[in-house]
Order: C-alpha cells, then sequence, then structure tokens
C-alpha cells in the first residue's frame, strides 16, 4: 500500500521528481550537494510549494498545484509529517517530558493522555530517566533521542529525517542509529542522508538524487551491491557479513555464513539469531602479512580485483572490499591472485539483528 506519493517540479532549482515510499517503508535519499534531496523533504513537509505536481500521503491529497495554479494546498502544521532534523530542536524552557508531551497537547489530547503516550515513547527510545532535565543539560546524542520521542509522540504519518546524525560526535552515533533502527520498523519515512551505513542500516529502498532527478532507485541491497549510477557507485561497497549471533562468554561475535569471525559494536543481539556486520572500506587495513593484537579482525583473503576508487584503490577479495592510499597500494604490489590479510578494529563494526 502506498502511504506517500510524491510527483513535482520545482523549475527554478531544476527539480523534477516523482517518488513513491509504501506504508511502514524507510527510503533513504543519497546523492552529491545540490543534488535535491531537501528539496524533497521540502515538497513533503509543505514548505515549499511546487510548480506543478502532487503531494499525497495516505490517500489524502496535501499538494495540488496544476501550471503554477494551486488547486489544494495543507499547511505544513497540519499535514501529519514530523521532521527529524541535524539539531533536535527542542523547546529549551521545557523538561524534556514536556517537549515530548507538546504533539500529542497540540492535538488536543488531554493532558493525561499526552502524559502516557510521553512515557511510552521516552521509554522506547531509553531517555525516560531524562524525563525532568531540560534539553540544556544533555548530550547531543541524548537530545537527538528525545527529539525522536518528540516527533514520534504526534504518530505522524510520515517521518522525514533530515541527516539526523550529521551533527553528532563519533560515539554519540551508533546509539541514535539503533534508536532510529527499531522506531523505524514501524512508521513510514524518507531520509536525507550522507551516509551510506546509515542507508544500508536503516533504509528499505534507496533512491539516488543527482541533478534534481531521480536517477536510481530500488531495493538497498541491490543498489548498494549493483549501482548504475556514477554517485550509486562511489558510495557503494559497503562491506556486509551476514551470519549468526554467539555469545560463549566474553563479548561475543557473529559467525559469517562465510565462515568469517566478527568482533564489533553490538547492540541488542540474541544468541543463536540471524545478525548482521557492517563496516566501511576505508575502516579496512591490508597488510602483506597476518598481524596481531586485539581489538581486531582479521581475515586472510585472496584479492580478486584492485580498481581506483576516487583518490583511493579500492581492493576487492571476493565479498570483502578495503580502500586504501594508492601509496599504500603500490607498497603492497596488492595484485588479483595475491594472498593479503584484511583488519578492521572491531570499533569500526557494527552488529546489529537481521
Ligand atoms: N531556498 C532555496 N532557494 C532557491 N534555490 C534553492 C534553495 N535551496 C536549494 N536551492 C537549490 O535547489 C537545488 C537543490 O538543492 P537541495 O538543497 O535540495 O539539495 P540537497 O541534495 O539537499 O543538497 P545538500 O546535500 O547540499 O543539502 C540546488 O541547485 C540549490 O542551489
Amino acid at each position: 500500500m502506498t502511504s506517500l506519493s510524491l510527483s513535482a517540479r520545482v523549475t527554478d532549482r531544476d527539480v523534477v521528481v516523482e517518488l513513491e515510499v509504501a506504508a511502514g517503508e524507510t527510503l533513504a535519499l543519497l546523492g552529491p550537494n545540490g543534488a535535491g534531496k531537501s528539496t524533497v523533504l521540502a515538497l513533503a513537509a509543505g514548505l515549499l510549494r511546487p510548480d506543478d505536481g502532487t503531494v499525497a500521503l495516505d490517500g489524502r491529497v496535501l499538494t495540488d498545484v496544476r501550471d503554477g495554479r494551486t488547486q489544494t494546498w495543507v499547511p505544513a502544521y497540519d499535514r501529519h509529517v514530523a521532521t527529524l532534523s541535524q539539531e533536535a530542536l527542542l523547546l529549551p524552557h521545557l523538561s524534556v517530558r514536556a517537549n515530548v508531551e507538546f504533539g500529542p497537547r497540540a492535538q488536543g489530547r488531554s493532558r493525561r493522555e499526552a502524559r502516557a503516550v510521553a512515557q511510552e515513547w521516552l521509554d522506547r527510545v531509553g531517555v525516560a530517566d531524562l524525563a525532568e532535565r531540560r534539553p540544556g543539560s544533555l548530550s547531543g546524542g541524548q537530545a537527538q533521542r528525545v527529539a525522536v520521542a518528540r516527533a514520534l509522540a504526534a504518530e505522524p504519518a510520515l517521518l522525514l529525517l533530515d541527516e539526523p546524525m550529521a551533527a553528532l560526535d563519533a560515539a554519540a552515533t551508533p546509539a541514535v542509529r539503533e534508536t532510529l533502527r527499531q522506531v523505524l520498523a514501524e512508521v513510514t519515512c524518507v531520509m536525507v542522508t550522507h551516509d551510506v551505513l546509515d542507508a544500508a542500516l536503516l533504509a528499505d529502498r534507496v533512491a539516488v538524487v543527482e541533478g534534481g532527478r531521480v536517477v536510481e532507485q530500488g531495493a538497498t541491497p541491490d543498489v548498494l551491491a549493483r549501482p548504475r549510477s556514477v554517485f550509486g557507485a562511489r558510495i557503494a561497497g559497503l562491506n556486509l557479513l551476514r551470519g549468526t549471533w554467539r555469545h560463549d562468554g566474553g563479548s561475543g561475535e557473529l559467525v559469517a555464513t562465510t565462515g568469517e569471525r566478527v568482533h564489533g559494536q553490538a547492540e541488542d543481539l540474541t544468541p543463536g539469531t540471524a545478525a548482521v556486520a557492517v563496516f566501511r572500506p576505508t575502516a579496512v587495513s591490508v597488510y602483506a602479512h597476518p598481524v596481531h593484537g586485539s581489538p581486531r579482525n582479521t581475515f586472510e583473503v585472496v584479492v580478486t580485483s584492485v580498481e581506483p576508487n576516487g583518490d583511493l584503490v579500492r581492493i576487492r577479495a571476493g565479498h570483502l572490499a578495503a580502500d586504501v592510499t594508492a601509496q599504500a597500494a603500490a607498497e603492497l604490489g596488492v595484485r588479483p591472485g595475491a594472498r593479503v590479510w584484511f583488519s578492521v578494529k572491531a570499533t569500526e563494526v557494527s552488529l546489529h539483528a537481521s
């Protein structure tokens, strides 16, 4: 069932897009700067009127403009669309709890109902212990999780995410990403991101936007595995290992179906269940000899291809990829058929249920 249906032309930005998002689905918009991603969000949110086009959400027409003439225009506040941006944008003079109660109260729900909804979301995103604090006393990651609760307490028909992790420091990102991963399973969402890891972990489908047009779209694993656009090729190649989570004491590990044992940053994994490990090719170091020392994952591999990838050189070994500098590639003398060791720090690997 389609939830969001958007078709629009914005002449002065040279944007012509058509997108559909199914109910409950998360669509990631990827693309270079100035491609038109934020324009798509603004069109859906009711912050931008197209020269031509329609926006419908759950069958309700929100925007209908034909040849510059507006037939239907539902204002932003009445669209049931919530936006989460880089900054948490909480009301500074209200407590965390009051911030989360704000949406349900504005929709006319009683104080008691609003309190119950807010409590549920504070619990779900794991910030209930911060309920009486003021936003100014929160860390960036805590504030962003409160912002997630605040957005969802209003029960939006559509959630728009505009690079929600871009302003966080690296240490805060995994917890916010995990919070989003859990809540996005239930909402219809369009997410703008520059980070392919977000797309891989959070999105069901990916649309690549370039020059104001959707140049490629499809299921996330397909686009990342077999990109057809220039930008798609640049972002592809993320390492993704599927397997089973084991926890026999120690910190636990993923035993991949392809044989590797992988240690990483794990959240909420149950031993014996299916899991996936994800890490970037740039996080992989390549050695001509076995490497020792924790906390690293080391895989003995045979190089299958060596090709330029922007300023770096991508070394592929079967289903794994490493991006190294041209100098490092030259020093290693890597070529197809060579035996090398790929090494990635456990801190660079995200492990999730799949
Ligand atoms: N407020 C605006 N008024 C006029 N033109 C704009 C405005 N905002 C963006 N544009 C133009 O519209 C086009 C699309 O920009 P948009 O911000 O949607 O891209 P983006 O993909 O979100 O980029 P980024 O990743 O840098 O945020 C660009 O040519 C940009 O210059």
